[in-house]
């Protein structure tokens, strides 16, 4: 395959100033996601690097060594920057060594005359960089089901081409008049790098993109205060959960829980710590909760949870429950919950109809005191 290397190098402007401007709409159409940002500003700082070293045709050493490269490096510091956001880390001033690394090594003649040492660090600080961008990326392996691998294979890519770059690049100056690349390896190096920053534009729009789903999927199924499942996580998980006890032929129990007298907790210590109380609960329940049980607040001071149990192995768990609430003082506040259940065996029971049976074992629960654990009683007596 011969590779034109002009023809390369408009491709790349070419492609380079259509990413940037996706990039830009895509940013402001993201509120301004400084994730998406930070990749417009690294697409413009590559653009301009590219184009400034093109300038070795017309006899300049000063703007496509010292500046490009400089420009160069801190579009990978961009790019770095963006992963790290993209992590929850902040920026700090890594995204800089690079460009200020080149700035300084610029100052030797040697180095800025040499046209192999120049490839060799130059090879050397996109390997870091794009080590750094793979460990990044690792670390948000468990939530990105989609993305991660397309990302890590492009990201390998890119690190095995710079390293085999080391000893294949021989670094000797092109012969072509003006050529715009400086070593005769340059058409490679063009060509790789259209291939990424493209592949790099769309991974990183996708992982944003699937990041933002991956929030609205959280938000419509959380309870933002508390961040335990909601009503609705509760009543679609369940009907698995029933699925699954029907398959194996066990009992499955709805439990409804309401706290006590909650209004004048919050009257007495006020909002805030109402809702710390709230809190405070849903962290007892779940750390008694069985590993195939779910727990959701169905809204205000009531919640619900689903457990494969039997009647009184639910009992047993209730009461378990209710005494460690009764024990639990967040901020010294004392307060109590009452407790209702139904369950079955019969494998037609419907969890829903089961809340509605648990409701009425609460409402028996209130009436006789609060601070209770009461079972409904004909469902339990036909079981
Ligand atoms: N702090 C806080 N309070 C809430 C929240 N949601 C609902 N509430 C309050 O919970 C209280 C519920 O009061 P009630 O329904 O009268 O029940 P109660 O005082 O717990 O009485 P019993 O259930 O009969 O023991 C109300 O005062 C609501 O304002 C919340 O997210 N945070």
């Amino acid at each position: 395959m011969n590779l034109d290397i002009y023809t390369l190098f408009i491709c790349e402007l070419y492609v380079l100033g259509f990413l940037s401007i996706i990039m830009v709409f895509a940013w402001m159409g993201s509120q301004y996601d400084r994730v998406l940002g930070f990749t417009c500003l690294s697409l413009i700082l590559t653009l301009v690097a590219v184009f400034l070293s093109s300038l070795r045709s017309m006899g300049l050493q000063f703007l496509p060594v010292a500046v490009g490269n400089i420009l160069m490096m801190l579009a990978y510091g961009g790019l770095l920057n963006a992963f790290r956001l993209f992590c929850g880390k902040s920026i700090g001033i890594s995204w800089l060594l690079g460009g200020l690394l080149w700035a300084v090594l610029c100052f030797f003649p040697a180095f800025y005359f040499s046209l192999p040492k120049r490839v060799f660090v130059i090879c050397i600080i996109c390997i870091i960089y794009t080590c750094a961008l793979i460990h990044l990326l690792w670390l948000k392996r468990a939530t990105l089901k989609v993305t991660f691998w397309p990302a890590q294979l492009l990201l390998w890519i890119h690190l095995l081409f710079h390293l085999a770059r080391i000893f294949l690049d021989s670094a000797a100056a092109s012969p072509l008049k003006g050529a715009i690349g400086g070593s005769t390896f340059s058409v490679y190096v063009i060509l790789e790098s259209i291939l990424f920053v493209i592949g790099l534009t769309f991974t990183i729009l996708a992982m944003v993109n699937e990041r933002t789903q991956i929030a609205h999927k959280h938000a419509s199924l959380h309870d933002p205060l508390t961040n335990v499942w909601n009503r609705r996580a509760l009543f679609n998980d369940s009907e698995r959960i029933v699925a699954r006890c029907r398959r194996q032929n066990i009992a499955f129990t709805a439990v409804l829980f309401d706290l006590d007298h909650f209004k004048s907790i919050n009257d007495r210590f006020g909002h805030q710590q109402g809702d710390r109380v709230l809190i405070d609960f849903c962290e007892v329940v779940q750390q008694l909760l069985p590993k195939e049980g779910r727990f959701a607040r169905l809204g205000g001071e009531e919640f619900a949870a689903i457990i494969p149990a039997p009647a009184a192995e639910a009992w047993l768990w209730c009461e378990r429950v209710r005494l460690a609430t009764e024990n639990s003082q967040p901020d010294t506040i004392n307060y109590t919950v009452s407790i209702g259940f139904a369950s079955s065996n019969d494998s037609e029971r419907r969890f829903d109809i089961l809340l509605a049976l648990a409701d009425e074992a609460l409402y028996r629960a209130k009436a006789s005191g609060r601070n209770r654990t009461e079972q409904y009683l004909t469902l339990s007596a036909v079981i």
